[in-house]
């Protein structure tokens, strides 16, 4: 959607720069935090800083990504799933911290419970990698991850004043200019009566930021107040779902979502999103400011993040669990890596 285009307003009901969705989820105008004056940029980041405590979720809206790019990434995507097997076998076999992964959930046996999809992950930065097929996925990929990760750095120096930190702090902290990009591309094929399936179990993503759009049919949930919210796009938005690593870095100020993918009865649904974390080579910890100023003090210790994603990625999906490695409990930091569960695919 371009960035002069406005056609959400209705829809939120406001042209305030605090407006929420007909469901109560808040939606954040990229065009007002870029182009608006101080007083409407500042409304704009105390509105952006309130959607990451009480939420972790929210809408972003006039952000400069083209739908139609959008479209085509979707479409380069489902091109790739719906090709010979033997032509992804490559990726099939690939490892959570192997750059290019193509699988499927298909009546996979974890704790009993069926994981209804098909999905690629992709690496794009610091390196772009991309599966060989079909040919024009690199080129799409490259100009979607660059908008992409474009976007997501404007909203993390946003999210950096919203904490009273200088703009640059959290990138600087995280050394975003090395940080990690993935694209993942998941498909839910219909379940037909097969109403025990689910897509993806609640879980949080490991990342700082996760921007998510969908083919037009909805099934992303959010916890929110300790319920579940169905999550519905204002057209053209994306949604930013708030990772552990910004819950690790504002030192819990702001939470990691949880949220879940339900699969449709009759429909195809298909989800593109674009996972920014910290440079893997990075240690993750509360900004230092932020935790001198907290009552109790840092809330969380330090971890590489490759260490962090590889110990998410390689055990059992337990929603939040992952931060319980890094958690300070009573002033001892609770690091027992319990590594006897299966692997998941989030
Ligand atoms: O498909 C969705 O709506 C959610 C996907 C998701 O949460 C993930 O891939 O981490
Ligand atoms: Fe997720």
């Amino acid at each position: 959607m371009a960035r002069s285009d406005h056609p959400d307003r209705e829809e939120n009901g406001s042209g305030s720069s605090a407006a929420y969705s007909v469901d109560g989820i808040p939606v954040v105008d990229l065009n007002i935090l870029a182009n608006g004056d101080a007083d409407q940029r500042k409304e704009a980041i105390q509105h952006l800083g309130r959607a990451c405590a009480d939420w972790g979720f929210f809408m972003v809206i006039n952000h400069g990504v083209p739908e139609s790019l959008q479209g085509a990434t979707m479409d380069a995507c489902k091109e790739l799933f719906s090709l010979p097997t033997e032509e992804k076998a490559g990726y099939m076999e690939a490892g959570p911290m192997d750059p290019i992964r193509v699988g499927t959930g298909f009546n996979s046996a974890v704790d009993g419970v069926r994981y209804w999809r098909n999905y690629l992950k992709m690496f794009a930065h610091p390196e772009l990698h991309c599966p060989a097929k079909p040919t024009y996925l690199r080129e799409i990929a490259a100009e979607y991850a660059a908008r992409t990760r474009g976007l997501t750095l404007e909203l993390t120096t946003a999210v950096s004043e919203s904490l009273g930190l200088d703009g640059s702090r959290i990138a600087e902290a995280l050394n975003l200019d090395k940080c990690l990009q993935i694209l993942i591309g998941n498909h839910y094929p219909p379940a037909g009566p097969d109403i025990g399936a689910i897509g993806l179990p609640a879980h949080s993503d490991h990342g700082l930021f996760t921007l998510l759009f969908q083919n037009g049919v909805n099934g992303l949930q959010v916890k929110h107040g300790g319920e579940w919210l169905l999550a519905k796009p204002i057209p053209g938005s994306f949604f930013v779902i708030a990772g552990d690593q910004l819950e690790i870095v504002s030192n819990g100020r702001y939470r990691a979502v949880l949220h879940r993918a339900l699969v449709n009865g009759e429909q195809a649904r298909m989800s593109f999103l674009s996972l920014i974390g910290p440079c893997l080579e990075t240690v993750v910890e509360p900004i230092p400011e932020l935790a001198q100023e907290a009552s109790r003090g840092a809330e969380f210790g330090g971890i590489k993040y490759r260490e962090y994603m590889e110990h998410q990625q390689s055990n059992k999906l337990r929603e939040n669990a992952a931060l319980d490695i890094v958690r300070v409990q009573r002033g001892i930091l609770a690091r027992q890596v319990s590594m006897n569960n299966s692997p998941i695919n989030v």
